[in-house]
């Protein structure tokens, strides 16, 4: 006999009504607060100022027939108008973009706000829930596990892969000599390459040619993801899935997994094979022992190093990392870790979680270095009084040599690192950055307050080029970064690498590797570029890009001072 056999016809009834009472009563009660919520939301997001909004549609219809390359100046006009805090509606989400590092410092600086915006979850075909876009417990203990695999032992450690790329990427140019070219698309492939060697640990002779069809499946993505976020009919799964962007997301997505794939499955199979002859991954000391060192390597090893005053406002877990360095410690590059970590049962990751944190990884560590390099190289073609100071600091530091940097050269390499520090400030790669606010927060200014479930959109771009905080911001000028100017600036007045704990993870790695880069391309060429600034056209399409290209010629160096 069934249970339901069992219940008599009164029972039904009593149950009856109990239960619709309740069901109209739970979705009252919710109703209600979806109601308060939403009239506090319309309250408080109207308190701050912005363009007129229409009912149902909010500010959507600003995007219509927009491209990608006038969004960046669109936003920029209404900063101007509206001052540092502005308010936009997309549909009834709230969207409140800041530009004034005392209220940037309030949401970066918490440890409360660390969600990231709900427009990030157009990435999760992709990246999944790696940590770019994870939140909670799952995001917290991957963060733990995956910043030592960035520690300045280790980094150390890349030099040679680094300088050997560098080399080969010297030698693809040449073909370029006397052209005008697109030296973007020879950073993007350089920097996969060195991704996937030092991060994922594979070998020259196993890589190919899909590492740059991979770099430029990754651009169109970005270009699919962006226009997600400003058009509100491509926000709706429903509706996307009948787009052409769908079907070209679908197959941008085969070449983008299809080498991440490989490489996990690479690298696992190499372990296993190696586990099998009783040989465990070669930790990042015995690594290390095989790098050039010059004598004076310990003194310079503990130096603070990687501009301390330029960050020093907003120390991070991996600066905790490099500080607390005791004793003997087993390091193991990114890949290495995660796959040891899942075989072992050490941290608890799964494959399907590795798979997340290489593709996060891969795309983050990769394009942003392409476009921070691309712009440097632009800047020194316009601005040749720099390039020539630059190219004087390396001459004193090689002299005519070809010889490999070493990572205490990195060291000298004193106006190289401003000239990249104003690069990352006149066109910072992720020039914007959004989070989810969970709670209401009051900001400085005007003691406006943020309500819960609003967006907040953090404009890197913009605050860079606040004149209160930088002279003439739109002048190159690498003096910006002299230890007196960066002395008493605002700490969140420059955040290229973001801040507070979800700060990038990559930075030192990305600082270390352009000095390598840059430098041994510097040392081989001298750069040039025909058109100013003024004619750069950007697109902040998740990574600042020039629409137009980054259009550069070389010419060789003569190995000289350029006062001889
Ligand atoms: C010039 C180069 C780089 C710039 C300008 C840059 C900038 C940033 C920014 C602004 C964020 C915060 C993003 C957000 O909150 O939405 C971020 C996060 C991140 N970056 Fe970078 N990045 C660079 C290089 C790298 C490299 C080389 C790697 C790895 C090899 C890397 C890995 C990451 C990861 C994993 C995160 C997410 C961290 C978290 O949420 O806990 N980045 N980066």
């Amino acid at each position: 006999m069934t249970v339901v056999e069992d219940i008599q016809p009164h029972q039904w009834n009593s149950t009856r009504l109990y239960f619709y009472p309740l069901v109209i009563l739970a979705t009252s009660l919710w109703l209600l607060y979806r109601w308060q919520q939403q009239t506090k939301m319309y309250k408080l997001g109207n308190k701050i100022p912005g363009p007129l909004a229409l009912p149902i549609f909010g500010n959507a219809l600003l995007a219509i027939n927009k491209k990608p390359e006038q969004l960046l100046s669109i936003a920029l006009e209404y900063y101007a108008y509206y001052g540092s805090v502005v308010r936009g509606w997309l549909g009834n989400n709230l969207i409140i973009f800041l530009a004034d590092p005392n209220d940037v410092e309030v949401i970066l600086n918490s440890n409360v706000h660390i969600d990231k915006a709900s427009e990030y979850k157009f990435f999760q075909p992709w990246l999944g829930e790696g940590l770019l876009i994870s939140s909670g417990e799952k995001w917290r203990s991957h963060r733990k596990m995956i910043a030592p695999t960035f520690h300045i032992n280790i980094l150390k450690s890349f030099v040679g892969v680094f300088n050997q790329n560098s080399k080969n990427v010297v030698e693809k140019m040449r073909g370029e000599m006397g052209k005008v070219f697109d030296v973007h698309d020879y950073m993007s492939g350089v920097t996969v390459d060195i991704l996937l060697e030092t991060a994922m640990g594979i070998t020259k002779e196993t890589q190919d040619q899909s590492g740059f069809d991979y770099a430029m499946a990754v651009m169109k993505m970005c270009d699919i993801i962006h226009q997600r976020h400003y058009k509100i009919w491509l926000r709706f799964d429903a509706l996307f899935k009948f787009t052409s962007f769908f079907e070209k997301q679908k197959k941008l997505l085969e070449i983008i997994h299809g080498l991440t794939n490989k490489v996990i499955k690479n690298k696992k199979e190499r372990y296993l094979q190696n586990k099998a002859k009783g040989i465990i991954p070669p930790t990042i000391d015995e690594i290390s022992k095989t790098t050039p060192k010059t004598e004076n390597y310990n003194v310079l090893a503990n130096e603070k190093t990687l501009a301390d005053t330029v960050f020093k406002g907003y120390r991070d877990d991996l600066d905790f990392n490099d500080e607390n360095d005791v004793g003997e410690k087993k390091r193991l590059a990114f890949l290495d870790l995660m796959i040891e970590s899942a075989q072992n049962g050490s941290n608890k990751i799964t494959d399907f979680e590795i798979k997340e944190e290489v593709d996060t990884i891969m795309f983050e560590g990769h394009d942003t270095t392409a476009a921070g390099s691309s712009f440097v190289l632009c800047l020194l073609g316009i601005h040749q009084d720099i390039q020539a100071r630059v190219y004087d600091e390396l001459y004193g530091i090689f002299g005519d040599s070809d010889r490999p940097a070493t990572f205490e050269d990195t060291l000298q390499m004193k106006y190289l690192e401003r000239v990249i520090f104003e690069s990352l400030r006149m066109y910072p790669p992720v020039p914007i950055i959004a989070r989810k606010i969970n709670r209401d927060v009051k900001i400085a200014t005007n003691d406006y307050v943020l309500p819960a479930g609003c967006t907040v959109v953090i404009g890197t771009y913009g605050i860079h080029r606040n004149p209160k905080y930088y002279e003439n911001p739109d002048v190159f000028n690498p003096d910006n970064f002299l230890p007196e100017k960066t002395q008493n600036r605002h700490y969140y007045s420059y955040i290229p690498f973001s801040a507070g704990p979800r700060s990038c993870v990559g930075r030192k790695y990305a600082i270390l590797k352009l000095k390598i880069l840059l430098s041994t391309i510097l040392r081989n060429y001298k750069m040039v570029s025909d058109i100013t600034e003024d004619k750069f056209v950007l697109q902040a399409d998740i990574i600042l890009k020039r629409h137009d290209g980054f259009r550069v010629q070389i010419e060789p160096r003569k190995r000289v001072p350029s006062t001889a």
